[in-house]
């Protein structure tokens, strides 16, 4: 059995992720804009948006239609892509809460690409935990953190909007 791996605290990298977004808006000379990953990443976009005071609206994009595993596993979450922006020449910041094989992002990007073709995008998460499966990487990550094969962790939100981490070891 696997033991539980002690993790950063959520809200303290959301502060984090804040800090980065802000570094990486002033090093570009166009207006960015948010697209989270539902669902954490949508969470995730949703308050950034918001504590940055951007114009404007964020994107939500559901990554279900472009998964490679979707004839088996269907619409898993309630959420529908919403892009309230111009997507085609946009410089999209694409947002979400774990990066891991990389395969979320490529279903994410094709999904993006529906809407349009980008001029840019770039990706930034909470946590990095290895384990690549893609040649994906994030612009900016919050924490690096190795985690076993056998472990899944996601961002729950609580009812008052206080982000924490979700670890479960998915061995029997
Ligand atoms: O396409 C995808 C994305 C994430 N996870 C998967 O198993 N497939």
């Amino acid at each position: 059995m696997t033991s539980p791996t002690p993790l950063p605290d959520a809200e303290q990298l959301y502060g984090a992720l804040l800090a980065g977004v802000k570094a990486l808006a002033a090093a570009t000379p166009q207006p960015i804009h948010l697209a989270g990953i539902a669902s954490g990443g949508a969470w995730l976009a949703e308050r950034l948006h918001r504590d940055l005071g951007w114009p404007g609206a964020h994107g939500v994009i559901s990554s279900a239609m472009h998964r490679d595993d979707f004839a088996r596993r269907g619409l898993a979450h309630s959420e529908q892509t919403v892009l309230p922006f111009e997507i085609a020449g946009a410089h999209v910041l694409l947002i979400d809460d774990v990066l891991y094989t990389g395969r979320t992002i490529r279903a994410a990007l094709n999904e993006l690409f529906d809407y349009g073709r980008p001029a840019s995008v770039q990706l930034a998460v909470l946590i990095d935990r290895g384990g690549r499966e893609l040649p994906v990487e994030a612009t900016f990550s919050a924490a690096r953190q190795a985690l076993p094969e056998g472990q899944s962790i996601e961002l729950g939100r609580d009812a008052d909007g206080r982000l924490h981490f979700v670890l479960e070891n998915k061995e029997a």
